[in-house]
């Protein structure tokens, strides 16, 4: 069985993670497994940490790190036979000690894009709640307007999406990962991009992961995703 590869993808609101982490997916055949997506997914299965979470994610404060480690840690054991790359979560180096003690990351990707660049794209965010999946009218927009294209479902703006509390979360966001970010660095296996567009960081991501990610196991994940 060819060794599994566990990467984790860091950055601010709007910096692009979800976007690269679909395109990690479809091209290396890791699964993504995001913070922010599993807690909706809880707070809408009305589970213990879901309603827990939800106090917290409404004021736009971050969820205690107890309460993401239980939810976090015990869907990863159920995705121990795959690769898997996670978004949004460790956030904190609290969070960051319990994922080291429990599992051996091969890569950290941390994106530094500037704070006028997040401000516009969030401003401009779409998401279809049920799925996760993401669009912004001016780079990814749905083919009509406020409509998923896959569902034909309505699309919403996260309420912490809004200016007045994507402020409060960027400052919040660079005193909190400070020490995740070093920590990773401290371990040799961050790897930091800086750009306003991903489609420019791309590339630089995908030729990281490939010469990282074995051959094999690459074509395997891939076999069983499609
Ligand atoms: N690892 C985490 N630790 C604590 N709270 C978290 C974590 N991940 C998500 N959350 C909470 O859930 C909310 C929504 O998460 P989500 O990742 O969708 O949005 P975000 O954190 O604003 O980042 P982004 O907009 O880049 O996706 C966050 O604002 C935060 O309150
Ligand atoms: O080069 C880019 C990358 C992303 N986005 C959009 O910016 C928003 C934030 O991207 P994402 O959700 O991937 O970032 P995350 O919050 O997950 O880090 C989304 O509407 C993306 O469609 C963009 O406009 N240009």
């Amino acid at each position: 069985m060819a060794k599994l590869f566990r990467a984790v993808i860091l950055g601010p609101p709007g910096s692009g993670k979800g976007t690269i982490s679909e395109r990690v997916a479809s091209s290396f055949g890791l699964q993504h497994l995001s913070s922010g997506d599993f807690l909706r997914e809880n707070i809408a299965a009305k589970t213990e940490a879901g309603v827990l979470a939800k106090t917290y994610i409404e004021k736009g404060a971050l969820v205690p790190d107890h309460v993401m480690t239980r939810l976090m840690l015990p869907r990863l054991v159920e995705m121990t036979r795959h690769s898997w790359l996670l978004d949004g979560f460790p956030r904190t180096l609290a969070q960051a000690e319990a994922l080291n003690s429990a599992c051996e990351l091969d890569v950290v990707i941390s994106l530094n894009i500037p704070l006028e660049t997040l401000k516009d794209r969030l401003r401009h965010r779409w998401i279809h709640p049920a799925s996760g999946r993401v669009y912004n009218m001016r780079f990814n927009p749905p083919r009509v307007q406020g409509v998923d294209d896959i569902s034909g479902e309505p699309l919403i703006q996260h309420e912490d999406d809004k200016p007045e509390a994507l402020v409060a979360r960027l400052r919040h966001y660079k005193d909190v990962a400070k020490p995740v970010i070093d920590l990773y660095r401290a371990k040799g296996i961050l790897h930091m991009f800086s750009d306003t567009e991903t489609d420019r960081i791309w590339p630089y991501v995908s030729s990281l992961l490939s010469a990282k990610i074995p051959t094999d196991l690459a074509d395997a994940q891939r076999a069983t995703t499609h």
